[in-house]
């Protein structure tokens, strides 16, 4: 699997394949975001990425994301830290900060998402945009520490999921859902 779709995976709590609107929802809820963010997030993410990521012969709800088909969801104006296909791209990675932490090393500020995302916008791509911004402020509201500093390895930890299973472990583990069929029989 690529990074961008462990990425996705998280959030398919059931593990088939597929993220269903009230499985955002309730991984929003699960990483500790409140009802209407995580109803708007949720409206938004499978309206935007429901109709793009499916097979021609899908039968689910045009709200339903394939994860199969995460890759087709990618956006402009994003960093390029994703391939077309969905793979980590260190390079891109590293210049976000090479060009953006200039205020503490390998460290974001809030007026530093707000330039990298100015910076990698491209004109006219007003839904691009939308997205990018989306992505990087729950990205800073979820990871920045005290002093509101967003730190590399934490960014690093969000391509892959990483971030997500340690923020809210309980939420799509195996493990518990072994135990609740044990408890079921
Ligand atoms: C707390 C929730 C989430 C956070 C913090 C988050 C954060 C991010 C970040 C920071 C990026 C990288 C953008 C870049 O490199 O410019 C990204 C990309 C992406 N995310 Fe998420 N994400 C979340 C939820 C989701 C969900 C639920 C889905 C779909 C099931 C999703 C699908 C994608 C896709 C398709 C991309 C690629 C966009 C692109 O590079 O053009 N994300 N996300
Ligand atoms: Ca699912």
């Amino acid at each position: 699997a690529t990074e961008l779709h462990m990425h996705a995976a998280f959030f398919d709590r059931n593990g088939d394949g597929v993220v269903t609107p009230s499985e955002t929802y309730g991984a929003f809820r699960a990483l500790g975001f409140g009802f209407g963010v995580s109803t708007s997030s949720a409206a938004f993410i499978n309206g935007a990425l429901g109709s793009k990521c499916r097979p021609q012969n899908a039968t689910l709800s045009k709200l339903d994301i394939y994860i199969e088909y995460i890759q087709n969801g990618k956006h402009g104006s994003d960093t390029g830290s994703y391939d077309a296909e969905g793979r980590f791209v260190p390079e891109k990675f590293e210049e976000i900060f090479a060009k953006h932490a200039k205020t503490v090393p390998d460290a974001l500020t809030s007026d530093e998402i707000d330039q990298l995302l100015q910076a990698n916008r491209q004109p006219g791509d007003y839904s691009g945009w939308a997205a990018a911004e989306g992505e990087w402020k729950t990205l800073y509201s979820l990871g920045k520490d005290k002093d509101g500093l967003l730190h590399k390895d934490v960014v690093r930890s969000v391509y892959d999921g990483s971030l997500f299973h340690r923020l809210a472990p309980n939420w799509n583990s195996p493990e518990k859902e072994k135990l609740s069929v044990i408890r079921e029989n």
